[in-house]
């Protein structure tokens, strides 16, 4: 049946309200306090977002609660979400929460109290009765400063149903418009949630003029299909916080009960007025502002949630991207899939990632290459398009080498003269090599000389990491001078002694080149 809300005039049935609690609840969390111009800027996206109501605080909390409440009342003076300020059931909380909200085009009044057993008797002190006789009156309070009234069971999950019936009533009667019916410690299961609402649907009178709401916490893991169980038992209002944050292990996540409801409509058969493709720059707003990153595997935002690194995955990602995604990333603001390449790659994804940085190569220099990638990647974490164009630079350049470099070893130490052994193949024939110096690279150097006898002038060495981290590639520049011929020759590795070597051979053989060129063929193939 169709709600009619002071706030949302009819409320079509297949429509459901998110109430955004991030600056309410959500700064609950250890750490993530908000200063006023950053919930401004939060409550800003938020409106973008396309939340429908925004809990911005608990003004009598503190006087710097109540100004931000107060601010952002006044942002959304003329339109934008209705505005929520949270209060207990004492008069002063209501006349402080009713002050601070008061500037808003639509305000709403947040008023609690617990009626599980365990938090009348300990944390309030109180009898049943008192509570009830506190429910009536503080909605009551409320509602004389706004038509809309939210009261909320505090524990609701842990009442019993014969004490939360009598509250619910007593709230709708004292004019409440939305019933909030709280798992506070996140101790429900999908089950509860469905019975409990159901149950007071069905028992209350009154009920069927109110939205029902849910407000799940994630102890368990479970605020997310706790919220989706309700909304199947007809809760109409979501409560929720951008990435899942709040009190101990935070909320429902709000992106993620939103693409639940958009992507299994089919199921669910609701929507919300979210606008999808701002969740990220939400999330992310929010990040920056707290300093909280969200885990890598979380739903929606995390940034492996539509990141495939295994080569099975990647092929049918290729293929058609619904093998493994549900929904686009664009979808949700991300730019797009990303294929990750690792050591769980696979030969499709390879050549993807190699036609999307521009190579063309031949198959024989691919499976060169992605030798070479699968042994980069065992010994990196990630690879990255640098490291890639770096491998295929340096596989394509040594196409048609003469010189190979088969094999490196190298002792050094502070008390060892450092030595290097070099294995090479020459136009095919195996040169072995032995060489000491002042250093590993110094001997490397002279190793590969005593391999393939040649007299040339070291003009230049230079290395530079190709990406960051002490696992990164190096990536080393030779420039090799003579007969006043100079080549500069490549390598890159993430062991700097190997990519020196790389880059020597890789200009030794440019020279031999330019030898090939100018002189007469017998000359140009002797070393
Ligand atoms: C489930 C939730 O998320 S509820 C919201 C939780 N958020 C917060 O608590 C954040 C902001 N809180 C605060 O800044 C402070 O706790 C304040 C300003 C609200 C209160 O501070 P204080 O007056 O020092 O009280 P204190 O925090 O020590 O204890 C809370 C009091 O509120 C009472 N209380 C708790 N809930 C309610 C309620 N819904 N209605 C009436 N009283 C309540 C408690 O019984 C306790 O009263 P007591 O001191 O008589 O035992
Ligand atoms: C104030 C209420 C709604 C709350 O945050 C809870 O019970 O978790
Ligand atoms: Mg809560």
């Amino acid at each position: 049946m169709a709600i009619n809300h002071p706030s949302f005039g009819t409320l079509a049935d297949d429509r459901i309200l998110i109430f955004d609690t991030t600056l309410r609840d959500g700064e609950q969390s250890p750490g993530f306090s908000m200063n006023l111009e950053e919930k401004l800027r939060m409550a800003e996206a938020l409106s973008e977002l396309g939340i429908d109501v925004m809990e911005a605080g608990f003004p009598i909390a503190s006087p710097g609660d109540f100004e931000s409440v107060q601010s952002i009342a006044r942002k959304f003076a003329k339109d934008g979400p209705v505005v929520c300020g949270l209060a207990r059931t004492s008069p002063a909380d209501i006349l402080s929460a009713a002050e601070a909200i008061a500037p808003a085009a639509r305000k709403r009044i947040h008023t609690f109290v617990s009626t599980s057993p365990l938090h009348m008797r300990v944390k309030l002190r109180m009898e049943p009765d008192a509570v009830l006789a506190l429910v009536t009156a503080s909605v009551t309070l409320a509602r004389n400063h706004t038509d809309d009234v939210e009261w909320s069971a505090e524990d609701g999950s842990r009442t019993e149903d014969e004490f939360l019936c009598r509250c619910v009533e007593a709230a709708i009667k004292a004019g409440a418009t939305t019933i909030n019916i709280p798992d506070t410690v996140g101790y429900a299961v999908p089950e509860d949630l469905f019975r409990i609402f159901d149950m007071l649907r069905r028992r209350v009178p009154g009920a069927d003029g109110v939205i029902f709401s849910t407000h799940n916490h994630n102890d368990l893991g479970l605020a997310v299909a706790n919220t989706l169980a309700a909304i199947r038992a007809g809760a109409r209002q979501v409560e929720c916080t951008v990435n899942g944050i709040g009190e101990r292990a935070g909320n429902a996540s709000l992106e993620e009960v939103a693409m639940a409801i958009r992507t299994r409509a089919d199921v669910i058969g609701q929507k919300t007025g979210i606008v999808c493709e701002n969740i990220l720059r939400t999330s992310k707003l929010l990040v920056g502002i707290t300093g909280f990153d969200v885990q890598p595997n979380k739903a929606i935002v995390g940034r492996n949630a539509f990141a495939h690194e295994s080569g099975i995955h990647q092929d049918g990602m290729l293929k058609d991207a619904g093998t493994y995604e549900i929904m686009t990333p664009e979808s949700v603001g991300w730019a797009k899939t990303s294929l990750v390449m690792g050591k769980h790659s696979g030969r499709a994804a390879f050549r993807d990632k190699l036609k999307t940085l521009g190579y063309q190569i031949g198959d024989n220099a691919l499976n060169d290459a992605f030798r070479r990638f699968k042994d980069l990647a065992d010994r990196k974490k990630i690879v990255y398009d640098e490291d890639i164009s770096a491998l295929v630079d340096d596989e394509v350049l040594r196409g048609h080498d003469r010189i190979k470099l088969v094999d490196l070893s190298v002792s050094t130490g502070m008390t060892t003269q450092p030595t290097a052994t070099v294995v090479l193949e020459v136009d095919g024939q195996p040169r072995h090599g032995v060489g000491r110096g002042d250093g590993a690279v110094d001997a490397t150097f002279v190793a590969l000389r005593e391999a393939f006898p040649h007299e040339v002038e070291l003009k230049l060495y230079a290395v530079q990491a190709v990406t960051d981290g002490t696992d990164a590639q190096a990536r080393v520049t030779v420039r090799l001078a003579e007969a006043g011929k100079t080549v500069d020759g490549q390598g890159a590795d993430t062991d700097t002694i190997i990519a020196s070597a790389r880059a020597y051979v890789h200009a030794l053989n440019k020279l031999l080149l330019k030898r090939d060129r100018t002189a007469p063929p017998e000359m140009a193939r002797s070393a």
